[in-house]
């Protein structure tokens, strides 16, 4: 061991979930392996884990190197980091007048039809200043890293000109620098037609591939480029086109794929070679098998299929049957799921999804990692990662998704830095 210290010893942890295993996107049996240990401890210098395990290998491993701080987890529940992989984290607005409309009948689709839905949240973000956008996504990131989450996607989409699709990035891109969660940025200028090009879906994509795409790329806003392909917003044919320009600048690959309707996402998105595919409710089983042929990781969405009342949700049973690594995700955003609590998915993942613990967990660390193509740093509690870590007030894994609808976290760590203590954000 190189290292002459040890900055943070974190021992006395009850249950230690490491996640060590395969540096493979988890699929099948391997989802449910999540390598946890009894009275494990943690050491880490510069913000990396140097050793991990029962708290005899560490202690052994670290031998007589000096430990400038230790903490006691008091014999709680340890996890690596939580990973939300699918956000829409900064925009403009509340949409809560929607909820009346879901109440009286009105389907997703009918009330994006009608001007409202993400249009309405357009209207919103290009009002907002640049600083109004960030004070109201900093809240959210507050949040969300108070319920344990370390590492978030966030996506665009809500400007729809380049100006304000900028913006949105701008934004990402501040708080990334800023807020001790990290961000991955997608560019998803293409998550609807705006108002101004209605009819003319042609030309917008035009737009996109010739003026939009080649700006994000120059200055650097964005490392993936998302579609939302969908009856009534992109075609297949449309988002193929958008992928595969963006394909060409060098960005990754991400699609909303047969959320409501089974129009052939999923296909796309193995066609493709997308790193990953959202939502899926309605994809068919050809969908799916095409995204297992070609390493497509699925990001499922419990808490939207919940939000928008649907009778079924996306099958993740299935996935697991076939072979397809499954990520679980928020997708916060304000109209489809106005929630920031990857808490609340963990749970609606076991109850609406039908995953066990293990498996939920997997899909919300080291196959969320992979999803945003971080699984070198982050995902698991392994030697030589970043120091991201969650000391829930829980004895055990299954008591997370099963007491559900209240936070859980006692501490956050960041790169070995506290940021929540007792339950209280001190970043
Ligand atoms: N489905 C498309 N986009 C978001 C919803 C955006 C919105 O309703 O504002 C989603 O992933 O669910
Ligand atoms: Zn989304």
């Amino acid at each position: 061991m190189e290292n002459n210290r040890i900055d943070l010893l974190i021992h006395n942890i009850g249950t230690l979930i490491t996640m060590q295993g395969t540096q493979e996107p988890r699929r099948g049996d391997e989802m449910s392996e999540v390598a946890a240990v009894r009275r494990g401890s943690v050491a880490i210098t510069d913000g990396i884990i140097i050793a991990v395990g029962t708290e005899e290998e560490v202690l052994a491993q670290i031998a007589e190197l000096p430990v400038t701080h230790k903490h006691d987890a008091e014999g709680k529940l340890v996890t690596p980091g939580l990973i939300d992989p699918h956000t829409h984290l900064v925009h403009g607005g509340s949409r809560e007048n929607e909820l009346a409309l879901k109440l009286k009948g009105a389907s997703y689709l009918e009330i994006l039809a009608q001007g409202g839905g993400i249009l309405s949240t357009v209207r919103s973000t290009r009002q907002a200043s640049e600083e109004e956008l960030y004070v109201k996504a900093k809240k959210s990131l507050d949040t969300m890293l108070s319920y344990g989450v370390t590492t978030a996607e966030a996506k665009s989409g809500y400007g729809l000109t380049l100006e304000d699709e900028l913006k949105q990035l701008r934004v990402t891109r501040k708080l990334d620098q800023e807020h001790p969660v990290d961000l991955v940025s997608t560019f998803m200028g293409a998550h609807m037609v705006p108002e101004e090009y209605k009819g003319r879906s042609q030309e917008f994509v035009q737009l996109l591939i010739e003026e939009m795409l080649p700006e994000v790329k120059r200055q650097g806003l964005a490392e993936f480029c998302d579609v939302f392909c969908e009856h009534g917003v992109f075609s297949v044919e449309e988002s193929e086109q958008i992928l595969l320009a963006a394909k060409a600048m060098g960005f990754g690959l991400k699609i909303h794929a047969d959320e409501i309707e089974p129009i052939g996402g999923a296909q796309l998105a193995g066609k493709m070679g997308c790193i990953s595919a959202e939502h899926l409710i309605a994809a068919s089983d050809e969908g799916l098998e095409a995204m297992q042929r070609a390493g497509v990781i699925a990001v499922c969405l419990p808490a939207t299929s919940f939000n928008l009342r649907l009778k079924h949700h996306a099958r993740a049973r299935k996935m697991i049957e076939i072979g397809l690594p499954v990520a679980l995700s928020t997708d916060y955003n304000p109209g489809s799921s106005p929630t920031e609590s990857i808490q609340l998915v963990m749970t609606l993942g076991c109850l609406n999804l039908g995953l066990t613990p293990e498996e939920v967990l997997t899909a919300v660390t080291i196959n969320a990692a992979h999803a945003i193509g971080k699984a070198d740093t982050i995902g698991s509690l392994e030697a030589g990662k970043q120091a991201d870590l969650v000391i829930f007030n829980a004895e055990n894994l299954a008591y997370l998704p099963y007491h559900f609808g209240i936070n859980h976290v006692h501490s956050v760590f960041k790169q070995g830095k506290m940021v929540v203590s007792d339950g209280n954000l001190i970043h």
